[in-house]
This record gives structure tokens, C-alpha cells and sequence, in this order.
């Protein structure tokens, strides 16, 4: 028998930035009313003196100008029959400067899994109810496309992958997922998911050994991207135990594309985007050497991959997760220490081990249901749609699929805000769009589902169980950890307070 003393865990993030866009299909006269009217800006709305009030102390607008705005839209013959939020000044500045998923979940519960949102000269319609989420997901390409998401990450990504639509996308999906196959992630078990964990717990070894508190979201984001390189390109950026620039390249174009400004006249002259352009610079030219170096080895090698080793696209998983702040987490972590050291006795985990840590891989599941990365999925409509409730959806039209509002719906989940790993039965597959009728779709699903969910989730599985054979964590107390939108999800707070952990070095105590 094993005993052991715990700590805790839950999820990172990742997901694509929002930006508005005028919308050229409905509502021109009031775009162009906007665009001439001197609203106020979106940072100026967060350092309000008199947010949603009366108007007065030098507003240029109404405080309540986005539910009028949405209001007389729908007068303007709007049939769709979707409710409109009524979203007030500090709603759209905690929308736009913050949680974007927050108030979303607030005009949810106020009315109800689909809603009309109008952010500024843009309009969307919110998605939180699986029937419709499916709906949208799997018409993908014949009614929907990406839209909006790919229209702000060109600059960035250009026209790859993860952005592309049509025909571009569709040679590459294919091209892509076999190389996710199973004989490359089992392989990638070993070279390089424990040795990433390992090269981590290293790292944080002399703060167990000291007593200091350590920010562990930043480490788990350095983990993550060595992983990345590593095994998608056979490259060693090492990011836990040097600066890279090709890091530093990719921090700054992801935080640029975050606020978004980008103007192509400008980019010569501001400092901000200048340094955003050599930024992107560096991450193609080290991309582009990455695949001319990946294309040589598969030249010289010519390996043939048999087509039932292909990992299967509809599987599910998850990738990582932070440490927990709360009592029930804390004991959940606790069992899935023990049944670490209950199946593994302290050697090294592979690809086969994975399978019976199943309570462990419910955490993590459970983890990515409340703190989904992607808390938004975004869709534009190619065609006009019914949807499943009988609303009606106007061609050009964008869709947000609020995945976190979907997660944490009491409509959807029985103790939708408890952290309760046994929800998804230990006995049972492991939960995914399908199985789950879309109340579960941490990795989206339809066509444009994640290709490197297995990948994601047997990385998450291996640095937890390595994590946790080594250490044990715990929460520095009374820190203010909140959530904040940017190019991936961030903890706010972090670098002064927020996820501080102590470390102790966690003891194997193997009893006869
Ligand atoms: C926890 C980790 C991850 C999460 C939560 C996640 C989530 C997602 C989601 C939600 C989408 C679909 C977006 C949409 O429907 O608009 C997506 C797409 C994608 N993901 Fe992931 N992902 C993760 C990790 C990974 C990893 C490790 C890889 C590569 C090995 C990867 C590769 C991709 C690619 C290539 C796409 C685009 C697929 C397409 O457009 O056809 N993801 N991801």
C-alpha cells in the first residue's frame, strides 16, 4: 500500500484575441452613425469616474448607448427572435479590457443560452446551449466559417493552419493529422514529456528544499512551449533555463495582437508596432528554418506510418492546468497523488500507464470543464440559419460559442460551479464533444476541432504525474488570482500576487 501528503491543480489557457470588426451585412446606418460620433474609446471606458450613470462628468455618449443602439436595431425589423442583452458601460469594459467570459456568463443567466450582444458597431449573437453550439460547430464550411478570428490573426500567423478556410485548409488538416499519431505521441512520452517534467522539477527543486514561493503559471507556460519545440520540431528553445529571443519574439507579438491596434500606414512608425513587426519577423524565420529542417529529416528517413496507429480525430483531451485554491480541489489532488504512487510506485510513467491513471485524468477534465482555454469559440454565418431553439440567423452574421457559459450552465451541469472530478465516470470513456452531446468541448469539435487534444492531454497527464511524484504544492495564501483575456487566458495579478505556491518535496512512503 502507498500513502502520501498532497496539493493541487488546474488549468492554462489558450485562445485567439477579439477584435471588432464592422459587420458590412446588417445595420449600416447606425455603423456609419458610429463611426462619425466621437464615442468614447474602450480603455478609456475601464478608468471611468462615473461608469453606467447618469451621463454626466463628460461622457460623449449615453452610458446605456449599447442597449438603445441594440434596441433600435431590433425595431428595425430584426425577426431573428434572440433577445438582446442590455449591456451597460461597465459590462462592456470588463468585456473588452478583461474576463470577456464573465459578463457573457452574467447576461446567460439573465437571458438565457442565446442572446444578442451589442459590442460596439459589432453584433453577436451568444451561444451558450450545447443543442445550438453542435449545431453551428458541425455545419462548419457549408453554413459557417471562422470569420472574424481569422481575420485578426493574419497578421500574426498569416495564412496558416489554425486560420486557414477552404480549400488552404483543408489540404493542411489533412496533411497534419497523421503526423499526431499514436506511435509519435508514445514516443513522445518518454523523449520528451518526462524529461521536459523533470527538467522542470529540477528547476524547482531548491525552492522546496528553501521554503520559497514560486509562480507556477509562469512555469507551466515555459514548460508548455519547450514541450512544443521539442517535440514538434526537434528544437530546444530551453525557455526554462534561458532567455530565447524566438520567446521573447512570440510573447511580443502575441500580447501586440492582443490589443489589437493594427493599422498598416502605422506600422513604420510606432515603436509598439515596429517591435511587433521584427517580432514576427524572427518567429517566421525561425519557423521557416524549423521546416526546412523537419522536411530533411522526414526526406532521410521516409518513414511509413500504417493508418490504423492514426491517432483518431474524434478522442478527446486536455493539455494543463494550474494549481487549485480551494478545499474539495485540494482533496481531489490528494487522491490523484495517491493514485500516482499507487500505480506507479515511483518509476517513470509511459504511454501504457496513462490508461490507469484515471482519476488523475479526470482532474484535469474537470479542470478544463471550469476553466476552459478557448472560453469562446467564434463562427461567422456563410448562408442565413435556422438555429435549434428557431432563431434566425442572418448570412454575415458572427456567432459567439461561449464554451465557459456552456461548462458552468446549471441548466447543463448538476453543481455546475463544484469542482467534481468523479462527474465523469472513471469507468466510462474519457468525456468529449460526442459522448457528452457537445456539454463538454474544451477542444471545440466538428471540422475544425483541435488537432493536438491527445497530444494536449497526455502531456498535461505525464507533467502532472511527474510533478506529483516530486512535490508537493501549496497556495500562498490571501493572493487576488483573478482571470483576464489576452492571446491566451491569463491569471491577473501575476508578478506581484496570484499563484505563489510553496513547494515541499513530496516522499514516497511505500508501506509493506
Ligand atoms: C489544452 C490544450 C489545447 C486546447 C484547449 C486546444 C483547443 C483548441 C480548440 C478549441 C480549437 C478549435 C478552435 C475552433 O473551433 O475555432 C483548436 C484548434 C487547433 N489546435 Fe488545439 N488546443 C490545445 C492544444 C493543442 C496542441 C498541443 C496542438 C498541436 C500539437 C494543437 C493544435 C491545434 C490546431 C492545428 C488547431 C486548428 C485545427 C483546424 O483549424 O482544423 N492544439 N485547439
Amino acid at each position: 500500500m502507498v500513502a502520501s501528503s498532497a496539493s493541487v491543480f488546474l488549468p492554462l489557457y489558450l485562445y485567439p484575441s477579439l477584435r471588432r470588426n464592422p459587420n458590412p451585412h446588417r445595420h449600416s446606418p447606425f455603423l456609419s452613425r458610429i463611426k462619425s460620433s466621437r464615442l468614447i474609446t474602450v480603455s478609456s471606458l475601464g478608468n471611468s469616474g462615473d461608469p453606467g450613470g447618469s451621463g454626466s462628468g463628460g461622457w460623449w455618449v449615453s452610458p446605456n448607448w449599447l442597449s438603445s443602439l441594440a434596441r433600435s436595431l431590433s425595431a428595425q425589423g430584426d425577426d431573428s427572435g434572440i433577445p438582446v442583452a442590455n449591456a451597460r458601460l461597465e459590462d462592456v469594459s470588463d468585456l473588452l479590457g478583461r474576463a470577456l467570459f464573465l459578463p457573457l456568463y452574467k447576461w446567460m443567466l439573465e437571458y438565457g443560452p442565446v442572446y444578442r450582444l451589442a459590442a460596439g458597431p459589432r453584433d453577436f449573437v451568444i451561444v451558450s446551449d450545447p443543442a445550438t453550439a453542435k449545431h453551428v460547430l458541425q455545419s462548419y464550411g457549408s453554413k459557417y466559417a471562422k470569420g472574424l478570428v481569422s481575420e485578426v490573426s493574419q497578421f500574426l500567423f498569416g495564412s496558416g493552419f489554425a486560420i486557414a478556410e477552404g480549400q488552404l485548409w483543408t489540404v493542411r488538416r489533412r496533411a497534419v493529422l497523421p503526423s499526431l499519431h499514436i506511435k509519435f505521441l508514445s514516443v513522445m512520452v518518454n523523449k520528451v514529456f518526462c524529461r521536459c517534467a523533470l527538467r522542470l522539477v529540477e528547476k524547482l527543486r531548491p525552492y522546496a528544499i528553501n521554503g520559497a514561493s514560486v509562480n507556477m503559471e509562469e512555469k507551466f507556460s515555459q514548460l508548455t512551449l519547450d514541450v512544443i519545440d521539442l517535440s514538434l520540431f526537434n528544437y530546444n528553445f530551453d525557455s526554462l533555463t534561458s532567455d530565447s529571443p524566438v520567446i521573447d519574439a512570440v510573447y511580443t507579438a502575441l500580447t501586440f495582437c492582443h490589443t489589437g491596434r493594427h493599422v498598416d500606414l502605422l506600422r513604420k512608425i510606432i515603436p509598439r508596432q515596429i517591435k511587433a513587426e521584427k517580432a514576427v519577423t524572427i518567429i517566421r524565420e525561425t519557423v521557416e528554418e524549423l521546416i526546412a529542417k523537419c522536411k530533411e529529416i522526414v526526406d532521410a528517413e521516409g518513414e511509413q506510418i500504417n493508418g490504423e496507429d492514426y491517432v483518431n480525430d474524434s478522442d478527446p483531451s486536455i493539455l494543463r492546468f494550474l494549481l487549485a485554491t480551494r478545499d474539495e480541489d485540494s482533496s481531489a489532488l490528494a487522491k490523484a497523488q495517491e493514485e500516482v504512487d499507487n500505480v506507479l510506485g515511483g518509476k517513470f510513467p509511459t504511454y501504457d500507464d496513462v490508461k490507469e491513471l484515471k482519476y488523475l485524468t479526470r482532474c484535469i477534465h474537470e479542470s478544463m470543464r471550469l476553466y476552459p482555454h478557448p472560453p469562446v469559440l467564434i463562427r461567422r454565418a456563410l448562408v442565413a440559419d435556422v438555429l435549434p431553439r428557431n432563431f434566425k440567423i442572418n448570412a454575415g452574421e458572427d456567432i459567439m460559442i461561449s464554451v465557459y457559459n456552456i461548462h458552468r450552465s446549471p441548466e447543463v451541469w448538476d453543481g455546475a460551479e463544484d469542482f467534481m472530478p468523479e462527474r465523469f465516470d472513471l469507468e466510462g470513456p474519457v468525456p468529449n464533444e460526442t459522448n457528452t452531446n457537445f456539454r463538454f468541448i474544451p477542444f471545440s469539435g466538428g471540422p475544425r476541432k483541435c488537432v493536438g487534444d491527445q497530444f494536449a492531454l497526455l502531456e498535461a497527464i505525464i507533467a502532472l504525474t511527474i510533478f506529483l511524484q516530486n512535490l508537493n504544492f501549496e497556495l500562498v495564501p490571501d493572493q487576488k488570482i483573478g482571470m483576464t483575456t489576452g492571446a491566451t487566458i491569463h491569471a491577473t495579478n501575476v508578478g506581484f500576487f496570484g499563484h505563489y505556491y510553496k513547494l515541499f518535496l513530496h516522499f514516497l512512503n511505500l508501506i509493506a
